[in-house]
């Protein structure tokens, strides 16, 4: 078996389908999680290794750092999942909102990458690095902005590392616009965001899935963005 791939924030969601599929494929998965939940365990059942990381500060992403390493000596890949869709109307401190935001979305990517860097190998080609941002790296978001201001830093950190670690490690951006819903999306709000698209629907987690594996089997892409949005970008 390869080295195992690093998939951050993998409890739920897009996160748990992409280590799930990789499970699937029969490759090594080492995850992260902050909140432990039964599909963890799951994960656990079907063979992978689950760290608990929590990514919002500089002591944290330390420990994190440590524990990845110490899980493995190399990895095929790392993809950078975990996130946090945070608000500027829910957060009284903004200071704290935005070091909350880049701690997250850039410093741990930043720190996990150069600290993995020597240790991502793959005896049958490439090994790839992949970052999670958003539609939103290109435009902003007037309810997000700390967030938008953050997915920016992490897709800018694609290109910069793309560069550094070519050409035995392949950096890729992901840019999802509208996957999924949450729980607790009322229908005026699924409504009106279906709209935003020119496709106007909501693919669901396997739309990223298929991106990921696109990328990890690629030969000749890096420093992309692979845009998941349905064609809002035309809107
Ligand atoms: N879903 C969508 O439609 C879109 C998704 N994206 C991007 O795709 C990726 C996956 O999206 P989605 O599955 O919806 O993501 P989620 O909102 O489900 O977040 C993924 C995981 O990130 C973890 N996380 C949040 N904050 C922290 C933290 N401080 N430290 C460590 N982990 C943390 C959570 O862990 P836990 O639950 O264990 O606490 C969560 O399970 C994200 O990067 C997201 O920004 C972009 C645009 C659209
Ligand atoms: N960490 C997360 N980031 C984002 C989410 C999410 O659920 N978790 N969702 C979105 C929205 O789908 C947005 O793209 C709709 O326009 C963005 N980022």
């Amino acid at each position: 078996m390869t080295s195992p791939i690093l998939i951050t924030g993998a409890s739920q969601r897009l996160g748990l389908a992409m280590a799930d599929s990789l499970l699937e494929e029969g490759n090594a998965v080492v995850v992260t999680y902050r909140t432990l939940r039964p599909t963890i365990e799951k994960l656990k059942d079907k063979g992978a290794t689950a760290i608990y990381a929590d990514f919002s500060t500089e002591q944290a992403i330390d420990r994190a750092i440590d524990d990845i390493k110490a899980a493995s000596e190399s990895y095929r890949a790392i993809i950078h999942n975990a996130s946090d869709w945070a608000q500027e109307k829910d957060h009284a401190d903004k200071h704290s909102l935005f070091n909350r935001m880049m701690n997250v979305h850039a410093l741990a990517p930043y720190r996990i990458n150069l600290a993995l860097a020597h240790s991502l190998s793959n005896q049958d080609g490439f090994s790839d690095i992949i970052h999670m941002t958003d539609y939103v790296q290109d435009t902003g978001s007037e309810k997000h902005m700390a967030y938008a201001a953050s997915k920016a830093a992490l897709h800018n950190l694609t290109l910069s590392f793309a560069k550094k670690l070519a050409p035995h490690v392949k950096v890729n951006s992901i840019a999802p616009a509208l996957l999924m819903f949450n729980e607790g999306d009322d229908e005026a709000y699924k409504q009106k965001a279906l709209k935003k698209s020119l496709l106007e629907t909501v693919p669901g987690a396997q739309e990223a899935v298929k991106a990921m594996h696109y990328l990890l089997n690629s030969g000749y892409i890096t420093g992309q963005t692979l845009h998941l949005n349905g064609g809002r970008h035309l809107k």
